[in-house]
Order: structure tokens, then sequence, then C-alpha cells
């Protein structure tokens, strides 16, 4: 029996020490692919970066930002000495020079007038305080002469050349991911490419003379292929018949071509499983059942440096294994910001029966209430209610049966 904790909490809250173990050596296997793509690193156009990659060097500005004094309001541009000893009983006056829009070139402040300024316009030579239009009487541009209450402290309301960062100064240190403010902020900078850490590439194999000879549609291969997209990884889908020469030789091409191999089918216990009989010898290697109720068949190995994860074939176990075991670390190699997914609990809306000693994964909807609806059965072959539900939930190992209103544990895995 595994050991089990509280009943209420979540999956890894249930786990049995061996889908503990099964977990750790899958990251392990993510890691090893993670470092496999470290090294290689490509140089990528900076409007052409999308999903998080990582920095594979430093990054200087190519500019200082901002590249000039600019206005942070809509207002006057005043040289602030000339308005000292304003006060609302004796304001001072001056007359209005020629407007300075955003996109003017910085000109030169003609000492003793006030320029209308605009936010993000360059704050003329010689004016170092720009005065808000709110506090100006009037507060109005088309005006020939404006008057002051108070005295701007020099530099008030005037983002200085190189506030945000200088030119040649490191503007991204190695490591970072790109999102949307660091290449936003590269653009700005000026910077027209990058080096980066190539996706991990991602090799989907499905194996099985069904799916070779179009018998079956690959659901799986495409439907992983999907998965491994969303995170920002480089998948390529591969399918073989159950020939062990030709998956032989498909490992063989991809231990040059990928950093991660996840297979689907020919694992369990029948004459072709090609993929345990291929992968089992070697040295590296792991097939056995974990308590896991679908997607207890499990299995990994590496091939010449290359880790190669292993699901059961069948469409719903094979997307469990992938949830379970692969995406929370594979999202975390991918950059992505929240790996894991959202987590909760509670109430059954109905009874249900779940085989002891192993952690059941059911498929459900949570309703605005919180109540828990299960979608479809227990059946590993139904991936079209898998499809339509928008959690799993987990029936700890050691329940056997629980009754409507029992506390669940589960996972949001689509928004619909
Ligand atoms: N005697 C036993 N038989 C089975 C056991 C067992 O312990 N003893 N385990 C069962 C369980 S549980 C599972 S899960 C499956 C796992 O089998 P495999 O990993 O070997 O998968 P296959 O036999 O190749 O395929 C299973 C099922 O899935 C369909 N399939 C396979 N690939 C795809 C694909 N790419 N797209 C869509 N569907 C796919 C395949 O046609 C089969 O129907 O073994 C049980 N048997
Ligand atoms: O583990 Mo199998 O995945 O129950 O169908």
């Amino acid at each position: 029996m595994p050991q089990l904790r509280r009943r209420d909490a979540g999956y890894s809250e249930h786990m049995s020490t061996s889908l503990a173990e099964h977990r750790a050596a899958v990251a392990r296997l993510v890691e090893k692919a993670d470092a496999r793509r470290g090294a290689r690193t490509e140089n990528v156009h900076v409007t052409a970066l999308s999903s998080p990659l990582r920095l594979a060097e430093d990054v200087l500005s190519a500019q200082d930002l901002p590249p000039f004094d600019n206005s942070q309001m809509d207002g006057y541009a005043v040289a602030a000495h000339e308005l000292a000893g304003a006060t609302p009983e004796r304001p001072i006056t001056l007359p209005v020079a020629a407007p300075i829009p955003a996109g003017a070139d910085a000109g030169v402040h003609t000492p003793g007038t006030a320029a209308p300024i605009m936010t993000g316009a360059p704050v003329p030579k010689g004016a170092d305080a720009v005065v808000p239009i709110e506090k100006v009487e009037p507060s109005r541009f088309d005006v020939s002469e404006i008057s002051f209450s108070t005295p701007p402290p020099p530099g008030q309301f005037v983002r200085p050349q190189g506030d945000d960062v200088s030119r040649g100064a490191v503007l991204l240190p190695r490591g970072t991911w790109t999102t949307p403010a660091t290449i936003g902020s590269l653009t700005a900078a000026r910077v027209r490419s990058v080096r980066v850490e190539t996706a991990l590439r991602v090799a989907i194999v499905s194996s099985g003379d069904e799916i070779a000879s179009g018998q079956l549609a690959d659901g799986n291969g495409v439907a992983l292929t999907a998965a491994v997209r969303e995170l920002g990884a480089s998948p390529t889908r591969h399918v073989v018949a159950d020939d062990q020469a030709e998956l032989r030789a498909l490992f063989e091409e991809l231990s040059a071509t990928s950093d991660l191999v996840l297979t689907t089918g020919g694992i369990s216990a029948g004459a072709y499983e090609v993929v345990r009989q291929v992968l089992e010898p070697l040295r590296d290697a792991w097939f056995d059942h974990v308590p896991l109720q679908p997607a207890g068949p499990q299995g990994w190995a590496v091939w010449d440096g290359l880790p190669i994860i292993c699901f059961p074939g069948n469409p719903v176990s094979t997307l469990i294994s992938f949830e379970l075991f692969v995406r929370p670390v594979l999202a975390r190699a991918c950059g992505v910001v929240s790996p894991d997914r959202p987590t909760g609990t509670g109430p059954l809306a109905e009874a249900l029966e779940s085989p002891l000693g192993k952690l059941q994964v059911r498929r459900g909807r949570v309703d605005d209430d919180g109540l828990v609806h299960l979608v479809g059965g227990a059946g590993s072959h139904l991936l079209s209610s898998y499809a339509a539900a928008s959690h799993l939930v987990f029936v700890p190992a050691e329940a056997g049966r629980l009754a409507a209103g029992d506390t669940v544990a589960w996972w949001r895995i689509a928004a619909h």
C-alpha cells in the first residue's frame, strides 16, 4: 500500500512513495534535457522573439534611455531660477514661446520665456523644469502670457537622459528570460538581435501499427505536440510501427536532433510492446507500474545521453501522464511563470468508486458554488469526456469509495 497523508489535499499530498520517485526520476530527465540544450544558442532578431527564451549572454544597451531629457508632463518648460520668488500673491508672468510637441527636435530655451511642452517632448537646452498645465494660470496653451504662483524645484518633471539605462550598460544579464517587457526594453534600447538558448527540442513518438497504418489517428501525438508547444518548447512528431529496428533507428536519429523524447504506447504487457522491448535492456532504464489509475504503466530510459519518457498509449493515460509527471517540470524548464495548474478542493456532487491502493484521477468540472462534478467515466479511452472537462479530480488511493459531499482535490486544466 502506498504511504498516504491527508485526504483532502492536492495530488502531491496524496503521492505514494513510488509516484514521488517516478516524478523525481522524470524531473531528473527533464533537467538532463535542459542541460543538453544549454550549450546550443542562436542569434534572433528582437522583433522575432516571442515565447520565453533564455538570454545566452549579457545584453548591453545600444543607447541612453531616455535618449534625451524629456518632459514627464504636459505643461510649460521653464528655467527654474527665473521663477524664484513666485507666490500666489505675486505670481511671475512670462511670455509664451513656440510649443514643443513630442517628436520635436531638442531646441534651446529662450531666457525669460515659458514654452508649452508635451509629455515625452525634449526639454530645450537651458530649461530645467516643467510646470504642469494644471498649475499655471490660465491652464491653457493658446495664450501669449502665462503666470506661475510657485517656483518649481530644478529638475521637476524632467526625465533625464540615461535615467533608465545608459548606453553600454548591461541592460539584461545572461540568463534573463525573454518576456514582453524584456523584448520591449531591448527594442527601446535599439538592440537589434540577441543570442538566446534555443527552445527545448521535444520529439514526440507515437508507436503502434494501428497508428502507423492510419487505422487510428495519432491523437496522442498531436495532443502532446500541442501541449509541448503551449509551454514554448519546440516539438516534432514521429510515428513508428511496431518494429524494433525502425524504433532503434528513430532513437538514433533523435539523439542528434532532440533534447527530450516523449513516447506513447508500447509499454505494457502485450506481445508487441516495442518501446519497452527496445529501451528496457538499456543500462539506464526503468519500466514498471505506478499506483495510479489511469496511467499505471510508466517508463523512462536514456539512449546515448538522450532522455526518453514513456507514457502508456491509452489517450487519457497519455495526457494524465504528461500533466502529472512532465508538464510541471517542463514548464519550469521553458520559463513558464506559473508552471503549476491552479489547485483547490471541493465537495463531490456524486458518489464514486475507485480502486483501492491507486490514486485515481478522474475528469470533472467545478460549479460556481464549488461542487465537483465528474465528466465521463474512469476509462482511459474516454478522450472526448477528458476534452469536455476542465478539471482533474484526485481520489486518494485509500478511498475505495467516496460519498457525495466528500472533499476531493482538483487541478484546473482548461478555462472552459
Ligand atoms: N495484460 C495487461 N494488459 C494491459 C495492462 C496490463 O497491466 N496488463 N495495462 C493496461 C493499461 S492500464 C494501459 S494504459 C495500456 C497501456 O498499453 P501501452 O502503453 O502498451 O499502449 P498500447 O497497447 O500501444 O495502446 C493502448 C491503447 O492506446 C491506443 N493508442 C496508442 N497510441 C495511440 C496514439 N498515438 N493515438 C491514439 N491512440 C493510441 C491503442 O490503439 C490502444 O487502444 O495497456 C493495458 N493493457
Ligand atoms: O493505466 Mo491504463 O492508463 O489505466 O488505461
